[in-house]
């Protein structure tokens, strides 16, 4: 695991949409493991601006996102379909049959978790998946638990996500409980893992996910055993690792 340090989450974007840029220049047919949240939303940001400088072509670029809210139309402007469209899509000339995410809307679990995982074993490995990380240490949305989930599932969010997501809805009792996420397992092969975290209140998820033990009940920690993860994080999200660096 390769821990960058960030000045701040401008520094951590640009950092980040550099790793990403130069794997879309040299692969323009990457696959590209896409993440919702505050924290990559700097990220794209940064892509949306080259690409209008003509630096960055994603006509060729397949995308698979990690997670949505279950029960979550697409254009409710809460859903991860809705983000990544307004933060990235729609700004980019991505190719929308290339354009992967769960579908909130399936009611019925087997069969969407079922679709899905074909979906990411047709796509083939992914380049890179950019991860954000709860404060909990979560990533997509498995929650802490007593083991790793293999493939796409359905979860139950934890008190402390919905707690952390609320800021979003107009009230906590509009925050979804459930959510289809991708599977540890499935994370762990894309080929490169790029974390980024910004903000104390990231601190300790970074801490135990980056040189704590390696557990389902910091399900970031499992990053320690993949060969090529890189966490960029800012100064204040690396507050707790003082120890440690
Ligand atoms: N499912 C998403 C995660 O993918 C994200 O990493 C996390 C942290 O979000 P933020 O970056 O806003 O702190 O929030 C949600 O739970």
């Amino acid at each position: 695991m390769r821990i960058i340090r960030a000045k701040d989450y401008k520094d951590m974007s640009r950092k980040a949409a550099n790793i990403i840029s130069a794997q879309v220049i040299l692969k323009p047919d990457s696959v590209l493991g896409l993440a919702t949240g505050s924290s990559p939303i700097g990220t794209y940001e940064q892509l949306v601006k080259w690409y209008e400088k003509d630096d960055l072509d994603f006509a060729d670029v397949t995308t698979v996102n990690l997670d949505e809210y279950y029960g979550m139309k697409p254009e409710n402007d809460q859903s991860y379909h809705y983000f990544m469209h307004d933060h990235f899509f729609d700004h980019v000339n991505i190719d929308p049959s290339r354009i992967n995410l769960p579908n909130g809307m399936e009611p019925d679990e087997k069969k969407e978790c079922a679709r899905y995982d074909a979906v990411l074993r047709s796509v083939g490995d992914v380049d890179i998946q950019l991860l954000g990380i709860g404060r909990n240490g979560h990533i997509g949305f498995n929650e802490p638990d007593d083991c790793f989930a293999k493939g796409t599932h359905c979860v139950e969010l934890t008190e402390s996500t919905i707690e952390a997501n609320k800021r979003f809805f107009v009230s906590e009792d509009e925050v979804p409980r459930r959510a289809y996420s991708m599977g540890i397992h499935t994370i762990m092969t894309a080929k490169k893992v790029l974390v980024v975290a910004s903000g104390e209140d990231k601190a300790w998820a970074i801490r135990e996910s980056c040189f704590g033990p390696v557990t389902p009940k910091v399900p970031g920690s499992i990053l320690q055993l993949h060969n090529d993860a890189i966490v960029i994080a800012d100064e204040a999200a690396l507050s707790l690792c003082g120890d440690f660096l």
